[in-house]
């Protein structure tokens, strides 16, 4: 049955111990580094849980590595800003908790601007232009993901670096991030955890608490700023935990969900050729 397969695929526990599931997932991200020759870690900090909690375990991860090798690893945080972001503060006390080895800035406006401008301009002038403001300022939005993948790899390139990427269980299921943008990375060293999960490990290493309590936002759209997942979703994160971790009885939520998975299965799915159809 559906249901159960989905749960199977993406793998989360009912329960889970933190400090064990943070030992783990730092040694996974030690050992893709190492494995890889390289010398770098990359991950973009926005202000909310996820980056957060990753931040810190691949800060953990190179001073492990620092304090067990001659080697010099680092982590790069990445403050990605849309021009001015409205809880900077947050990104802020999530760079003051990581402790990164380096941070930075680089603004992702004149990018992702470009790239929409670019876009609209070449369709108008081919005579296609039937998309209403609200359409384009939520493509807008995913190309504000994926002008930030782009820098994120590019400072990889420049630094020897892999880049990290901050989905988890509770996002893949709803294929909630943005197709080859920060759905786009080397490795993702939360997924098999539900967001809640994510919470407890960032509980334990002692996140900021403003941090681990805010309403999850993709924060993409500049007609609706800061827009809550949850709105955009018409789920609850505890409604898709309850599901992840086998504990859902709300079967129109569960219906709601497997429907959202089945629409977004392209973005799980390695790229067709003619050989998977024949
Ligand atoms: N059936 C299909 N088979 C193969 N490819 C298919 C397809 N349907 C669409 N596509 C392709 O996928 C594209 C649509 O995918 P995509 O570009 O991702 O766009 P889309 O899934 O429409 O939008 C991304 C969603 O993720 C949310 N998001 C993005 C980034 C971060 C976060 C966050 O939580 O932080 C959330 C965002 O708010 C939005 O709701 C289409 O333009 C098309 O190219
Ligand atoms: N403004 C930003 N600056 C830097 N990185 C960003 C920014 N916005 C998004 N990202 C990157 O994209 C990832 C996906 O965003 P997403 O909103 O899913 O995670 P989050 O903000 O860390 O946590 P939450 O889902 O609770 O808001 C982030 O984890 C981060 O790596
Ligand atoms: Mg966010």
């Amino acid at each position: 049955m559906l249901k159960q397969e989905v749960i199977n695929e993406m793998r989360v526990l009912p329960e889970i111990d933190a400090e064990l599931e943070i030992q783990r997932r730092t040694q996974f991200i030690k050992n893709q580094l190492t494995d890889s020759g390289l010398t770098t870690l990359v991950l973009g900090i926005s202000g909310g849980i996820d980056s957060c909690t990753l931040g810190r375990l691949a800060q953990l991860a190179v001073n492990e590595l620092n304090e067990e090798t001659n080697a010099a690893y680092r982590f790069i945080a990445v403050r990605l800003p849309y021009g001015v972001q409205a809880d900077e503060q947050d990104a802020q006390a999530s760079i003051d908790f990581i402790q990164p080895s380096v941070q930075m800035t680089a603004n992702v406006k004149s990018a992702a601007d470009a790239i929409h401008a670019s876009a609209i301009e070449g369709l108008k002038a081919a005579g296609v232009d039937s998309f209403t403001d609200t359409h384009s300022d939520f493509v807008l939005g995913n190309a504000k993901a994926r002008s930030r993948m782009a820098i994120q790899y590019d400072i990889a390139g420049l630094t020897q670096g892999l880049v990290l990427g901050t989905d988890h269980s509770a996002e893949n299921i709803t294929g909630f991030y943005t197709k080859f943008g920060d759905g786009a990375c080397d490795l993702a060293p939360l997924f098999g955890l539900s967001k809640r999960q994510v919470r407890q490990l960032a509980q334990h290493m002692g996140a900021p608490e403003k941090v681990i309590t805010k309403a999850p936002t993709a924060d993409l759209e500049s007609l609706t700023p800061q827009k809550s997942d949850e709105d955009s979703l018409g789920l609850t994160y505890d409604q898709i935990d309850d599901f992840l971790e086998g504990k859902s009885e709300d079967t129109v939520a569960d219906d709601k969900l497997l429907a959202i998975y089945l629409k977004t299965q392209h973005k799980r799915v390695a790229i067709p050729t003619v050989y998977d159809s024949e």
